[in-house]
């Protein structure tokens, strides 16, 4: 900027006072007083939807007004920080402050989940770059699901999940077993192609999945699994080596890892996609394992 001051830039906590157990708010008052004792000008976003709260954050990265976002919520939350960067190729860190219900991202890379601890980790400074994924332009912080268990996630409403916890899953799971059926899907990029009828596929950034360890050693990319078909058996071997830590050895799965697939229904066929808890696209869809793209305050 010539001939007037130069614009400080300045620090957005963004946060979500659906998340968890409605804490956010609450918690944003404390986070404010803390970094403002440090010197950070804060700003923060309102917006009402999902969609609101991307096109503003766009707006703000666009701009190049911000030093860095802190995000209170759980990996949805976090989801909107993370597409807004893939739309407007931003590199600004993102601290979090875990408030969500699961917050399987801060348990992968050890944020703590206590608020203050989780700002002083912030404050220290200590950044790395980790790899995320995108979907037809949405971004994955954690995983993608679809098939007859993302079906049924979307019966689940952010309500029952705030009131009754993870087990909402379980019931929904249960009333559904046997009523969902496949879809034959087609899965293909330059140098492979798979034609395979899934129960359910899961994609993750990283070996984490619902706050736990699921995978042991992965390879560069996004982690594929897929249940081809769905029975009481398999379905309790699958929850034997999930429960380990060991899904790949499990003899009921297909899994491999990729850094882009294009997936589509080889009938009309409407299979749709959920993307870290959240409602997403339906297939077909584009997804691409970005490597080292947002860049967050650890340890
Ligand atoms: N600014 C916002 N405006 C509207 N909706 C939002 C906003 N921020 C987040 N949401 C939505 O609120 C819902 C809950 O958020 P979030 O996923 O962070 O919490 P959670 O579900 O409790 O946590 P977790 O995903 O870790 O289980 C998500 O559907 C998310 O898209």
């Amino acid at each position: 900027m010539t001939g007037g001051k130069k614009m400080e830039k300045k620090t957005l906590l963004f946060f979500n006072s659906n998340a968890g157990d409605g804490q956010a708010q609450q918690i944003a008052v404390e986070m404010q007083q803390k970094l403002e004792q440090k010197g950070a000008q804060i700003i923060e976003l309102n917006t009402k939807t999902r969609a609101e709260a991307i096109v503003g954050l766009q707006e703000m990265l666009r701009q190049k007004q911000l030093a860095k976002i802190v995000c209170i919520g759980g990996d949805g939350t976090l989801n909107i920080v993370a597409t807004a960067l893939v739309h407007a190729h931003a590199q600004v860190p993102v601290g979090l402050i875990p408030a969500g219900t699961v917050n399987n991202f801060a348990q992968k890379w050890q944020i703590p989940l206590e608020p203050r601890a989780a700002i002083d980790l912030i404050l220290r400074g200590n950044q790395r770059r980790v790899d995320i994924g995108e979907c037809n332009g949405t971004a994955i912080v954690s995983s993608l699901l679809f098939g007859s268990l993302a079906e049924l996630s979307n019966d689940v409403q952010q309500r029952q999940k705030q009131k009754f916890g993870l087990a909402v899953y379980g019931w929904s799971a249960l009333k559904h077993l046997g009523k969902r059926q496949s879809a034959e899907l087609l899965f293909f990029n330059q140098t492979f192609s798979l034609r395979a009828k899934v129960w359910v596929c899961l994609m993750t950034t990283s070996n984490y999945v619902g706050g736990y360890q699921y995978l042991g050693k992965t390879s560069a990319g996004l982690h594929v699994t897929m249940l081809n078909n769905m029975k009481i058996n398999k379905l309790l071997n699958y929850g034997f080596f999930a429960l380990t830590g060991n899904l790949r050895r499990s003899s009921t799965l297909t899994s491999f890892d990729i850094k882009e697939v294009i997936i589509k229904p080889v009938a009309k066929q409407a299979v749709s996609v959920r993307i870290d808890g959240d409602e997403g696209p339906q297939l077909p869809a584009k997804i691409s394992w970005l490597p080292h793209f947002m860049t967050i305050y650890v340890k």
